[in-house]
């Protein structure tokens, strides 16, 4: 590329300047953008990830444009960095400075994996789950706002009491969305939910594992009421929690259709 970057002082630079419609914008930015992304773990494990990320801003009235590319320069600034919550609410904040903003928000979703082991064989394998982290900064404070999709097993208790054997079970999603000045850990609050389902999910299993997961669900069986109740009950019992929301979904196996539910506290 052959850009004389001293050029662009004589450039016109359209977006700061007046404009005449008195409208200030609640959000802009930029969304869909995918970007590696570094999490920092417990045990100094860094897990490597790729996140889609939405930066905005708040505009003020009296301006034309914010600065979209600023935006991306923050991005590929933390590429590098292992990021955890704390430097993720700095990254909002450095936002605010970059864009000289008085509030802005920043959201990465990316899937996140733990290694689980089989119930019977022990055999370890990766389970994905998707995991969104929000930052609503404003110069005073940064709220961060966690959510995860959890994916489970659901067992119909309908179905079991009045079958001669057998009862239909389905995936479930469970959604939690909490917000709390405490920091959880990812993996203790997808456990925690995961402890709630008819049975969790894992990665491979062998037949005995198979075999514990079919009878083990059949012990356990739940509506998405009792799913979603079990979960709230569990979600309330986190430390600090200020708000949550919670949806189970059922994708029906006897249906074309979903079962579902929200609490919101
Ligand atoms: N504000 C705004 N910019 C847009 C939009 N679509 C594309 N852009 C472009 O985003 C590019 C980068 O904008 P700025 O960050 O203001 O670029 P810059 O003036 O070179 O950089 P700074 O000096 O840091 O502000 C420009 O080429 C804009 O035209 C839009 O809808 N709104």
């Amino acid at each position: 590329m052959s850009e004389n970057f001293s050029n662009l002082a004589v450039m016109p630079d359209v977006q700061s300047s007046y404009d005449p419609r008195q409208i200030a914008i609640q959000r802009v930015g930029i969304r869909k953008v995918k970007s590696p992304l570094l999490i920092k773990q417990e045990a100094e494990q860094v897990q490597a990830s790729v996140g889609e990320w939405t930066l905005t801003v708040y505009l003020p009235e009296s301006e034309k444009g914010t600065h979209m590319s600023r935006f991306v320069s923050l991005l590929a600034n933390y590429r590098q960095t292992a990021m955890d919550v704390s430097v993720f609410k700095q990254m909002a904040n450095e936002m605010l400075t970059l864009l000289n903003a008085e509030k802005g928000d920043i959201t990465v979703t990316f899937p996140y994996f733990i290694n689980k082991k089989a119930p019977v064989s022990g055999v370890e394998s990766l389970m994905d789950y998707q995991v969104t982290w929000q930052a609503n900064a404003s110069k005073e404070s940064i709220e961060f706002v966690m959510t995860v999709v959890v994916p489970v097993m659901s067992l119909c208790p309908c179905s079991k009491a009045i079958s001669a054997y057998g009862a239909h079970n389905q995936r479930s999603h469970i959604t939690v969305e909490v917000v709390s000045e405490q920091i959880y850990s990812m993996d203790d609050v997808i456990k925690l939910i995961e402890k709630q389902a008819s049975s969790e999910l894992w990665g491979l299993l062998k037949r005995h594992d198979e075999k514990y997961v079919t009878e083990y669900s059949y012990d356990n069986p739940k509506f998405v009421e009792d799913l979603i109740r079990d979960v709230a009950v569990a979600i309330k019992t986190l430390p600090g929690i200020q708000r949550y929301k919670i949806e189970a979904e059922n994708f029906e196996s006897i249906h074309n259709h979903s079962a579902y539910a929200v609490i919101e506290g």
